[in-house]
């Protein structure tokens, strides 16, 4: 904190590529603080409420996080169980964790590190329910961080990864907080127990879209870093011959290991775009919520959710393509790819579990296409839902930007409609409103995945067109472009052919692109990797090191293993010589009988 003070770092942003220098490979005990606590502060309190609490936060007198989740429910926010029931005697409200499913279980440094949480409960004044509404409640002494009666907090023991965050559960009983407690910027309680409601109840919500926009940039961190480590080791290892009687080969020249690395780093390059036009959209959008203005609040929701669970599901998948393409050594935490696979694989479960997030994202698209049905205008990024779906691929051997674009539009425009026929089949055939959509989800989850692959492909071939950038550089990235979007096509073939869109002479054009891109950015493929320019102390890798010295680091790694502090351990003698010793006894005594 005091260093960023002393380096000028007054930028949330640069703030936090800072705090990711600093603590590379775990996860800061103050990234929930920084990351949610704040902000949400700063969004959600009011302007006194925020003048209040917001320099305490920036200035960690007050250390917060974001208490929502509870034993029994994550997904769903109107199940919660914990009470926060309003006293007007007292001006107080009194949170409660009526049961054992209502204790809160998973908030990020609950356990041992925070002093205060924003607590999701239910709000009760004068006998009715309002509702989940968000409450600033302190949860150790300032003083000496001694747990403050009524509460207790622990910790949930050890998990897959995210080890730098101390996940904790905590139960209140008869917790009293003062009323100007509750975040009051779109709901209040008056002193009398008075409810004003806010313009719309999922304006609370609004922290965790927030961070579903964040998190699809960590899918970009965590993916390409994941790359840089395998596509640098690939240029090291040389492994078999690739030309008989000749020296090894470069793993890399392998059109196989080509395969599995060069669609992720293009990848890479396609979700940095997509979470840097995501964030634009959300500060448009946010601002304009924080005016009043919510028209635009469900389509910010949608692609948010939709963004999230869909760049988090590839990068993981990727991440560890990544890995087993390092063989054995990627196996190792020497390769540093494992501590980022277990860091980043949970953000398909937190922020919203994938699926759920998706299938929000294919109510929103339901919508849509009803009213796109009936002529009425569409917001910009879904106006390809009135595709007209009879049209034919244009693609030629040139596989143009246009013709690509047009592929991804009209498979999702195409699985949309598949799935809304379907849940539409499922009301006619007399199921109540929530079976059609049930019995219509899994088409909905394909049709919502293809819905963003489209924005994402869409965006990068929109910068490339739009940015000006040098011929040569925008010659690769078009390349990285192209393979990220005939990859997909080719990954995903029976989706784009299921209705004869491309003819058997265009799936040949597709199969031959995208092998011939891989020889076109073989020789680039350092390059663009060192062009996200992760420094060694960031990627933690013996594999991924600048200068290539894979086996010095892995040797001398290997040598600083805690393990190798004694050549014999003591398991030899506490375990191994008494076995032995009680096998050769027994030995002499059956060589007696
Ligand atoms: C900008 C650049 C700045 C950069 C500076 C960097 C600063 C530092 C960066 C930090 C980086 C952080 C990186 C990530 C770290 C994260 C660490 C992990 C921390 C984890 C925390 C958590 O997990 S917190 C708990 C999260 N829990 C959830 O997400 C729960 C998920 N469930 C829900 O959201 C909801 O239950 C639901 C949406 C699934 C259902 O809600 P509900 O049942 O109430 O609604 P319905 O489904 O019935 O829908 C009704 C109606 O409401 C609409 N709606 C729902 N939610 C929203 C919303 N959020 N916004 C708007 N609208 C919403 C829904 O669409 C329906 O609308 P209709 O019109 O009726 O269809
Ligand atoms: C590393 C980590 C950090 C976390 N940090 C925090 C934190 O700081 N603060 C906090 O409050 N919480 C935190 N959480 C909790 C997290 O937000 C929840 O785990 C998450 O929201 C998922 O909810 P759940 O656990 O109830 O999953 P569930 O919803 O129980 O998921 C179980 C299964 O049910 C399915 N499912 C559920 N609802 C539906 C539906 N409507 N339709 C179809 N399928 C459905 C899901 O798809 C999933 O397959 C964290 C979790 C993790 C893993």
């Amino acid at each position: 904190m005091d260093r960023m003070e002393e380096l000028g770092f007054r930028s949330e942003t640069d703030r936090q590529i800072f705090r990711e220098a600093a603590a590379p490979v775990e996860l800061s005990p103050f990234g929930l603080h920084s990351g949610m606590f704040v902000p949400t502060l700063e969004r959600q309190g009011t302007p006194e409420q925020s003048r209040k609490w917001v320099p305490l936060g920036k200035s960690f007198k007050m250390i917060g996080t974001y208490a929502q989740t509870e034993l029994g429910h994550g997904t769903f926010i109107r199940g919660l169980e914990t009470t926060a029931t309003f006293d007007p005697e007292t001006q107080e409200f009194i949170l409660d964790s009526p049961t054992l499913s209502s204790i809160k279980y998973w908030p990020g440094n609950v356990a041992k590190t925070v002093n205060h949480c924003l607590v999701m409960a239910q709000l009760y004044t004068q006998g009715k329910c309002h509702g989940t509404h968000l409450f600033l409640v302190q949860v150790r002494n300032m003083e000496d961080h001694t747990i403050m009666p009524g509460l207790e907090i622990g910790d949930i023991g050890p998990k897959l990864g995210f080890d730098g965050v101390d996940n904790g559960f905590m139960r209140f009983n008869k917790y009293r907080i003062p009323r100007m407690n509750m975040l009051m910027r779109y709901a209040k309680v008056l002193e009398n127990g008075d409810y004003i409601k806010p313009k719309n109840a999922k304006l609370t919500y609004g922290a965790m879209v927030m961070i579903r926009v964040f998190i699809v940039m960590d899918a970009f961190k965590t993916l390409s870093r994941a790359a840089v480590i395998a596509v640098r080791y690939s240029a090291v290892r040389r492994q078999s011959e690739l030309r008989p009687g000749g020296e090894e080969a470069q793993v890399m020249d392998y059109q196989t290991q080509q395969y599995k690395l060069f669609p992720l780093l293009a990848t890479s390059y396609a979700f940095l775009l997509a979470a840097e036009g995501m964030s634009q959209i959300y500060a448009k959008i946010s601002s304009d919520i924080e005016r009043g203005n919510l028209e635009d609040m469900p389509q910010l929701h949608a692609l948010a959710c939709g963004l999230k669970a869909f760049c988090t599901w590839v990068a993981c998948e990727g991440i560890e393509v990544c890995r087993m393409s390092c063989g054995g050594h990627g196996y190792s935490h020497a390769s540093g790819i494992p501590k980022i696979y277990a860091n980043i694989v949970g953000a398909c479960t937190y922020e919203g579990e994938n699926t759920v997030m998706m299938l929000q994202t294919a109510r929103y698209l339901s919508k849509c296409y009803i009213r796109g049905q009936r002529g009425e205008s569409l917001p910009e990024l879904i106006q390809y839902l009135t595709t007209d779906l009879n049209v034919k691929s244009t693609l030629g051997e040139d596989c143009s930007f246009e013709s690509l674009v047009a592929a991804y539009s009209h498979r999702a425009a195409r699985m949309v409609a598949v799935a809304c026929k379907l849940q539409q089949t499922n009301k006619k055939k007399g199921m109540a409103g929530h079976d059609a959509w049930n019995k219509s989800t899994v088409p909905f989850i394909a049709a919502t995945k293809a819905h963003c692959h489209l924005f994402i492909v869409r965006n990068f071939v929109t910068i490339l067109s739009q940015k000006k950038i040098d011929p040569a550089t925008h010659n690769v990235l078009s390349q990285l472009c192209t393979l990220y979007a005939v990859y997909g096509i080719v990954e995903n073939m029976g989706e784009f052919m299921q209705d004869g869109y491309f003819n058997q002479d265009q799936v040949s054009i597709l199969n031959r692109k995208v092998l011939a891109l891989l020889e076109d950015i073989r020789p680039n493929a350092v390059a663009l990797v060192d062009a996200f320019d992760y420094p060694d102390h960031l990627l933690q890798s013996c594999l991924g090191r600048y200068d290539g010295q894979v086996y010095e680091a892995l040797y001398e790694y290997s040598k600083s293993s805690p393990l190798n502090n004694t050549d014999i351990h003591s398991s030899y003698y506490n375990y191994i010589r008494p076995m032995m010793q009680k096998r050769s006894e027994s030995k002499n005594i059956s060589a007696k009988l």
